[in-house]
C-alpha cells in the first residue's frame, strides 16, 4: 500500500533581486512522520519554511499540503498548518492564558466556550497549565517556545512546521520540546517538519531528513540511511556538505 503524503514540494524555486535563494526543491513528507530540514547557515531553510507557510510566494513550483496547493488554494492549504517561523510573538504583559485566548478569538467558528476549552487543552498539551496565569515576561525561553507551539496548535492543525524550535534552549528545554514533538506525533498523528542546526537532536526525533545547501536539496532519505550506528549524523552531514 502506498503511503499517504502530507506535504509535497514540487520544483520549488525562489529568486529575489537576481539572487537564486532556492532551486528546484522537490521532496515529500509522509503523513504522520517527522521530517528534519538540515543545512548550513544560508542554505535556504527559512526561505522554504516561509513559502510553505504562505508568507512568501515561490517564483516557480508549488507545495501541496494535504491536497491543497499553497499557490492556488492558499486559504485551504494554510488551514492545515500550525507553524512557528522565526520567534513566536506574544504580549509580554499578558499571561500565557490571555495570549492564547486572544488568538483563539481568530477562530470565529468556535463558540466562546469552545475557544476557552481549546485554550485549556493546548495549555495542557504543552504542560503550561500551572503557569498559564503568569505573565509571559516571567517565562523562560523554553516556556515561551512551548507557548508558541500552543499557539500553533489552537487551530488543531494536521501539519506542524517549526523553524529552529530549540535554538538557544538549555538541555532541559530541548528535552521538553523533543518530548512534546514526539507526543504530538504519536498521540495525534501530527505530521511535523522541523528545521534545526542541532543535528543530534534531529536524529532523535526525525524518521526522514532533507539536507539543503546553497538553495539546493543535496540529500533526502531516512535518517538511519544518512547515519549508521557507528557514525553520528553530524559527521555524515559534514561529509555531505563538504563534497
Ligand atoms: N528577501 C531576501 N532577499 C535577498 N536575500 C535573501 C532574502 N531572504 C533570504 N536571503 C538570503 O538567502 C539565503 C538563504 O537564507 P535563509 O534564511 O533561507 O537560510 P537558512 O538556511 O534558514 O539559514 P540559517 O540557518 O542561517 O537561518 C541567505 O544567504 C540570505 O541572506
Amino acid at each position: 500500500m502506498s503511503k499517504e503524503i502530507s506535504l509535497s514540494f514540487k520544483q520549488v524555486s525562489k529568486r529575489v533581486r537576481g539572487r537564486q535563494l532556492l532551486q528546484n526543491i522537490s521532496f515529500e513528507v509522509e503523513k504522520g512522520s517527522i521530517c528534519g530540514l538540515l543545512g548550513p547557515n544560508g542554505a535556504g531553510k527559512t526561505t522554504l519554511i516561509r513559502i510553505v507557510t504562505g508568507l512568501v510566494k515561490p517564483t516557480a513550483g508549488e507545495i501541496v499540503i494535504n491536497g491543497s496547493s499553497i499557490v492556488t488554494q492558499r486559504k485551504q492549504a494554510v488551514q492545515e498548518l500550525g507553524a512557528i517561523v522565526e520567534s513566536p510573538i506574544f504580549f509580554p504583559y499578558m499571561t500565557g492564558r490571555e495570549n492564547l485566548r486572544n488568538l483563539a478569538r481568530l477562530h470565529p467558528q468556535l463558540s466562546k466556550k469552545e475557544q476557552r476549552e481549546r485554550v485549556e487543552s493546548v495549555l495542557e498539551i504543552v504542560s503550561l497549565q500551572d503557569r498559564g496565569n503568569d505573565k509571559v515576561k516571567t517565562y523562560s525561553l523554553g516556556m515561551k517556545q512551548r507557548l508558541g507551539i500552543a499557539q500553533a496548535l489552537l487551530g488543531r492543525p494536521s501539519v506542524l512546521i517549526l523553524d529552529e524550535p530549540v535554538n538557544g534552549l538549555d538541555p532541559m528545554g530541548i528535552r521538553d520540546i523533543r518530548k512534546l514533538l514526539l507526543q504530538l506525533n504519536e498521540q495525534y498523528g501530527m505530521t511535523i517538519l522541523i528545521s534545526s542546526h542541532l543535528l543530534d537532536e534531529l536524529q532523535k526525533v526525525c524518521q526522514h531528513i532533507v539536507v539543503m545547501q546553497e538553495g539546493k536539496l543535496i540529500w533526502t532519505g531516512e535518517t538511519k540511511a544518512l547515519a549508521s550506528n557507528e557514525e553520528s549524523l553530524e559527521d555524515a552531514f559534514i561529509e555531505l556538505v563538504s563534497r
